[in-house]
């Protein structure tokens, strides 16, 4: 089944420019994408302008004016103003009946498509920022309402931004929200205390973030790459007796699985949080 060509040539329109938005613009850019072919309501003028200059794309203050002739919406607001901006495009979705794509953690399909209107097709999406460079991962759910032409065109338009992994049990997007969407910042933070220790055993601050960002990428390279597990390529680096295993015995020692346990069981229940505080 393939997308009509009327469809096919239609905007992808995002309402709210922010971070994510930003990210999943430029992955769809660097893939190709015609920048007229890409419009962003944003209330904000400088968030507009910065996006019109950086990509060439569409900008616009109100949802109303962009969301003429889309066919495609990605809703990438916060969590906390869903709601009403769905209420507000609800007569137009009913009118023009869009594929609609959400990129909000917590906020459920049934949620979007009952602030909508019903009857609505809607696709629930879990991306991430490395979006921007076309090395994120995306997780995406669909309601009953997604045809296969659908499913297809919301998995081109995420899988500019990297890997797509479909989950039918929407239950779980909590859980892909928790281990890769809030995921970068755990290794963010991860580099952080790296770069930290490395100072405070003498190294240079410009060294020690230089020995930080290779160890990360070419760590991520190899889980990436290899095709091996993490726990073989980790047993490879540490010698019996060496320097390695003296930091996992204290990375142990310390609870760190445990603490990465509940780390990602608390993002995955606070987006349950976020579906019923702002219902
Ligand atoms: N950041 C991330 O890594 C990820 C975020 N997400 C999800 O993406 C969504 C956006 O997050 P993020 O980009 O970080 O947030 P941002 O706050 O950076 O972006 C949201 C943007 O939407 C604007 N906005 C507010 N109200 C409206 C409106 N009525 N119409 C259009 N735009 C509006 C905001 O303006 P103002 O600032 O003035 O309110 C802001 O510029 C969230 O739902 C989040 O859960 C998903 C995956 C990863
Ligand atoms: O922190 C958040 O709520 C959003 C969702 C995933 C990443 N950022």
């Amino acid at each position: 089944m393939t997308d009509s060509p009327e469809r096919l040539a239609a905007p992808v329109v995002f309402i709210g420019g922010g971070n994510m938005a930003r990210s999943l613009v430029g992955g769809l850019i660097a893939r190709g994408v015609d920048a007229s072919k890409i419009r962003v309501v944003d209330p904000n003028a400088g968030t507009r302008d910065a996006l019109a200059r950086d990509f060439g794309i569409d900008v616009h203050a109100e949802a109303a004016d962009a969301v003429d002739g889309a066919a495609t919406w990605v809703l990438a607001t916060k969590p906390q103003v869903l709601r009403g901006v769905c209420e507000s495009l609800a007569p137009t979705a009913q009118a023009t009946r869009p594929l609609v794509l959400s990129i909000a953690a917590g906020i459920t399909a049934t949620q979007l498509e009952r602030w909508l209107g019903g009857d609505v097709a809607v696709v629930r999406t879990m991306p991430n920022t490395p979006a921007l460079l076309g090395a994120g991962v995306t997780g995406l759910f669909a309601n009953a309402h997604v045809d296969a032409v659908g499913r297809a065109r919301a998995q081109a338009l995420l899988e500019s931004a990297g890997a797509t992994v479909w989950v039918d049990d929407e239950a779980r997007m909590d859980a892909v929200t928790g281990t890769s969407g809030s995921g970068p910042a755990y290794v963010f933070l991860l580099a952080e205390a790296m770069e930290d220790a490395a100072i405070a055993q003498g190294l240079p601050a410009d060294d020690a973030r230089t020995l930080v960002v290779q160890t990360v990428l070419g760590a991520a390279r190899m889980l990436a790459e290899s095709g091996e597990a993490p726990a073989e390529l980790r047993r490879r680096v540490t010698s019996p007796g060496g320097t390695t295993q003296a930091a996992i015995e204290t990375f142990e020692a310390g609870g760190l699985r445990a603490l990465v346990g509940d780390a990602i069981a608390n993002a995955t229940r606070r987006g349950g949080e976020l579906s019923a505080a702002n219902d």
